[in-house]
């Protein structure tokens, strides 16, 4: 059991794409988050890499109410405190560690832990989540390990990040444990930079267009 306002499983549902944002600038927040929106996306993972990111979570949850504005890189139990504040929806970590599952259960919203290993898939089914990211996905044997994955824990689902982009992402998605792929690939830097945000829209149109 848990106090979630709302589960992992709505989290996953939203789309098969995950943009995974990696953003330094507070006054891009809205456009990108505007442009992926435009593109038919709407949930974001802004991940805790940059020092604004924290701000930059509050600034789309404030504004963009539409959008399901959620955490990455939350690896430990203050990160997770700081993002729910900031008004995240939801937190991603790549990994878990038994403190983070269980301030994530303690919490107020859906805390997809990573796995990249059998042993870690059982702690976190063991202490109650089955919605998880995987990743290194690629690194880690891709949909080939999902596969296997899928036979001693059919009940586990995935969104993989990772080395995924529009090259290999259908492929993921095709596996009956995967509800949706993360990636850098829906925003990068260079469009960043030049704040190219038709790109962004184009990327995410191309995307969501299985
Ligand atoms: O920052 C995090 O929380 C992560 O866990 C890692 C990201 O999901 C991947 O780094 C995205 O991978 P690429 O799409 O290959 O860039």
């Amino acid at each position: 059991m848990n106090n979630w306002k709302i589960s992992s499983a709505e989290v996953f549902s939203q789309g098969p794409v995950v943009p995974v944002l990696v953003i330094e600038n507070v006054e891009d927040a809205i456009p990108i988050a505007e442009a992926l929106l435009e593109g038919g996306i709407s949930v974001l993972e802004v991940t805790l890499r940059t020092q604004s990111a924290i701000e930059i979570i509050q600034k789309i949850a404030d504004n963009i109410p539409e959008a399901y504005i959620g955490a990455g890189t939350v690896t430990n139990r203050e990160q997770l405190k700081l993002v729910t504040d900031a008004g995240a929806k939801f937190a991603i970590s790549p990994g878990l560690t038994a403190d983070l599952l269980a301030a994530g259960k303690e919490g107020t919203i859906p805390l997809i832990p990573g796995i990249s290993n059998i042993s870690d898939l059982m702690k976190a089914n063991d202490a109650g989540y089955d919605h998880l990211k995987f990743f290194p996905a690629e690194a880690a044997g891709g949909t080939k390990t999902l596969k296997s994955i899928g036979g001693p824990f059919p009940n586990t689902v995935f969104c993989p990040t990772g080395g995924i982009s529009l090259s290999n992402y259908k492929e993921y998605l095709a596996l009956p444990n995967v509800r949706c792929v993360g990636g850098s690939w829906l925003a990068p830097n260079e469009a960043i930079e030049n704040k190219d945000w038709k790109v962004l829209t184009d990327l995410a149109n191309e995307a969501i267009r299985l």
